[in-house]
């Protein structure tokens, strides 16, 4: 049976060039139709998958109060800890609770003339009872990122571009962001997260064994289960922008689990530089006449100005954060709800 998401192995780049050259044609079919696929020989081990996903239990596990003392809203930045119904997606409460963790650097000085965006650098929030958490989550994303990385090569092989084509938006001052997710039990099939695009690169979703996760596919939900041992791969936003929409950013939600249930995922977005602007890159004709446009939603407009692109995200999802450290930008033309 072949699956409408496909499962891709990465380690058929390394296994010479007719291995490679079909991966790569068959990366670009699954990015190009449902735009989701599992990766397989990413070379993280079964361990290190537990090993995190255990640490995000025992973040879960805290009292709420050790949570609540590091709530996003205390975080210019947008890190930190959102309660369940915190965030919003589609105008509409979120059924999950999560911890946000972006890439640790000391802020810059506020300087008016500076774009809003120079705002978001900054450091993260962790929870002094779990003093190990910080270690473990920070390695977590070195090691994504190094798949990223690989796999946005690919990328850009497949669309007959050099394999560093995108190496100068995210090199040096990258800004990935990953989180740890718990949705809780409840109403089945309810909003665990809202229909979205996500924003960056492309996102490597680390999901347990429950299910929830569904891409639109078609005019119709189709269940992304989790296959022990892959990571859920995902073309964001960034990728659709640069190749003019040949690849797609596809829709997706997470349903909430049934009662005394819970499910745990753990998704880590490559984003490029807060300081870079997309590039249109020039596609061989073959590929150019199948190009849609990056698909254009009048509700969300779409910024080329990376950090722009993440500021309006992250305002429309944390409306507190928000109020509390962006109120001289509310009332903008893209900041109205989305
Ligand atoms: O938890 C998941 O499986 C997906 C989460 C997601 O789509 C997101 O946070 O952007
Ligand atoms: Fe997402």
């Amino acid at each position: 049976m072949t699956r409408l998401v496909p499962v891709l192995d990465l380690a058929r780049l390394d296994q010479g060039p007719s291995e490679r050259r079909t991966f790569l044609a068959d990366l670009r079919a699954a990015a190009r139709d449902v735009g989701f696929f599992y990766l397989a020989g990413h070379g993280i081990s079964q361990s290190e998958e537990n090993g995190v996903l255990s640490a995000a239990r025992r973040f879960f596990s805290l009292p709420d109060a050790d949570k609540l003392a590091i709530s996003m809203v205390n975080s210019s930045q947008f890190r930190g800890y959102t309660r369940t119904g915190g965030e919003l997606t589609g105008g509409k409460p979120d059924w999950r609770e999560q911890l946000d963790i972006g890439v640790e650097r000391e802020p810059l000085s506020r300087d008016t003339s500076a774009p809003a965006w120079t705002r978001l650098q900054g450091p993260n929030q962790w929870p002094k009872a779990l003093p190990e958490l910080r270690d473990e989550l920070l390695a977590w994303q070195q090691k994504v990122t190094g798949v990223a990385i690989r796999l946005l090569e690919a990328f850009a092989l497949s669309l007959d571009q050099p394999k560093d084509a995108f190496e100068t938006i995210y090199s040096d001052r990258p800004n990935h962001r990953m989180k740890i997710v718990r949705y809780p039990g409840g109403k089945a099939g309810e909003q665990g997260v809202g229909a979205h695009k996500d924003g960056g690169f492309l996102t490597l979703l680390l999901q347990d064994e429950n299910k929830g996760l569904q891409v639109e596919y078609d005019g119709a939900w189709v269940d992304v289960d989790p296959i022990p041992g892959t990571l859920v791969v995902n073309i964001g936003e960034l990728l659709e922008l640069a190749s003019n929409g040949y690849l797609r950013a596809t829709v997706h939600r997470v349903t909430t689990p049934p009662k005394g249930a819970e499910r745990l995922s753990v998704p880590f977005f490559f984003g490029a530089r807060l300081d870079a602007t997309i590039p249109l890159i020039t596609l061989p004709e073959e590929l150019a006449v199948q190009a849609l446009g990056p698909a254009s939603d009048p509700g969300n407009p779409l910024f080329r100005d990376v950090g722009t692109n993440v500021l309006k995200s992250r305002l429309r999802s944390h409306p507190d954060v928000a109020q509390r450290h962006y109120a001289d930008l509310l009332g903008q033309g893209f900041l109205k709800a989305g």
